[in-house]
């Protein structure tokens, strides 16, 4: 089901400052798939899900979710969040602890009065898709993390919501449980064709659970696309620093040719993957470190750059090697088995298209 979000606004009064918390957001979510609400603490994505599950009041605008309105300031609409029809994986609504697994799962059927034998039904599936049956007995806290988010996702599934919201249902795990759940989830969603909002602060869950990522900043939404598009293609220099490891360098266009456009940057002149820019307009150079392959010596030729490494960090399945050209410092992906070392004179020459501009 897809959402439908206009003009929202909430702005919090805090020490004598507005905080806009939504500022005047407009928002299509597609039916179907995995939105990933994405930024930076404190952006708004907490109080924009909040919104939409209706925990929080907004100021003015209007939520659309399918056909139904489920807030209108402009109509005095503000459907409580039970009549919202949403399933929900928040942090803060962890499983119950006194409860075993069939009971955390039964609770929204049994608010619900659903019939005994219906509910027993519809658990015992539930809990099969989320690959726990036979765990009905078991008291909750006698599960690992990972089982314990399965029973949080089937309890929200098993009222067979349209949409199902998740605020950092992940941030709990330690790292290799968080990626195998992640995955879990990621499969678990694809298989159940439902519309899913998902928020959270960490890019690179963001980027291997989404099919779509909104980036916001301080209550607005700045840009929206696919994971790869957002990584390759981002358009601003906070969406593509905030997405991924970026080598950030200013520059100034000084020429459109057909096919690139050509900069002056502070590790200097560079065809770049075409723009949108005019002459002269000073733009940032985004360039990747895993597309920077260094090789030991001064290099000649076009779109190349030379300079001199500072340090190398092994961090398992690569080094992390900085090096210095000119005033800039820049960030390198060296594979672990490399000779190279501190104080080398380095260089690499870099494919137009992967040096992205971005407006500044
Ligand atoms: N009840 C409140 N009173 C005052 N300010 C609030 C309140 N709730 C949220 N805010 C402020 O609104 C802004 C948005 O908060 P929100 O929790 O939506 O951000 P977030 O992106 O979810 O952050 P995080 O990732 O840290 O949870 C923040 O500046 C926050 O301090």
């Amino acid at each position: 089901m897809e959402i439908q979000i206009t003009g929202l606004r909430k702005h919090y009064a805090s020490e004598g400052r507005i905080i806009k918390a939504l500022d005047d957001v407009d928002l299509t979510i597609p039916a179907n798939l995995i939105f990933t609400l994405l930024g930076p603490s404190g952006c708004g994505k907490t109080t924009l899900l909040r919104a939409i599950v209706g925990l929080e009041n907004p100021d003015a605008g209007e939520i659309r979710i399918g056909d139904t309105i489920v807030y209108s300031s402009r109509q005095g609409i503000n459907l409580p969040t039970e009549k919202r029809g949403l399933g929900m994986v928040f942090q803060t609504y962890a499983i119950w602890p006194h409860m075993n697994v069939f009971d955390n799962v039964a609770y929204p059927l049994q608010n619900r009065k659903v019939p005994k034998e219906e509910i027993r039904h519809r658990v015992a599936e539930t809990l099969a898709f989320v690959q726990l049956e036979g765990y009905e007995k078991r008291p909750a806290t006698r599960l690992s993390g990972g089982q314990q988010q399965r029973v949080a996702l089937a309890r929200a599934l098993v009222a067979q919501p349209k949409v199902i919201l998740f605020d950092e249902p992940l941030s709990n795990l330690d790292a290799k449980l968080r990626e195998e759940t992640r995955k879990e989830l990621k499969s678990f969603l694809n298989d159940l064709q439902i519309t899913a909002v998902y928020v959270t602060h960490d890019r690179v869950e963001a980027l291997a659970l989404s099919d779509t990522i909104a980036v916001m900043r301080a209550g607005s939404i700045i840009e929206i696309g696919s994971p790869k598009k957002i990584y390759f293609d981002a358009e601003s220099e906070f969406v593509a620093d905030f997405i991924g490891r970026a080598n950030l360098v200013k520059a100034v266009v000084r020429q459109q040719t057909t096919d690139a456009t050509i900069v002056d940057s502070d590790i200097g002149r560079l065809a770049c993957r075409k723009g949108d820019f005019p002459i002269d307009a000073a733009v940032t150079l985004c360039l990747r470190p895993e597309f920077i392959s260094l090789a030991k010596g001064e290099h000649e030729g076009t779109n190349v750059v030379n300079g001199t490494i500072v340090s190398l960090v092994f961090v398992g399945d690569a080094f992390e090697g900085e090096f210095r050209v000119g005033e800039q410092l820049l960030l390198a992906r060296i594979e672990p088995e490399t000779s190279l070392a501190a104080g080398d004179e380095v260089g690499f020459q870099v494919r137009p298209e992967h040096c992205l501009l971005v407006a500044k």
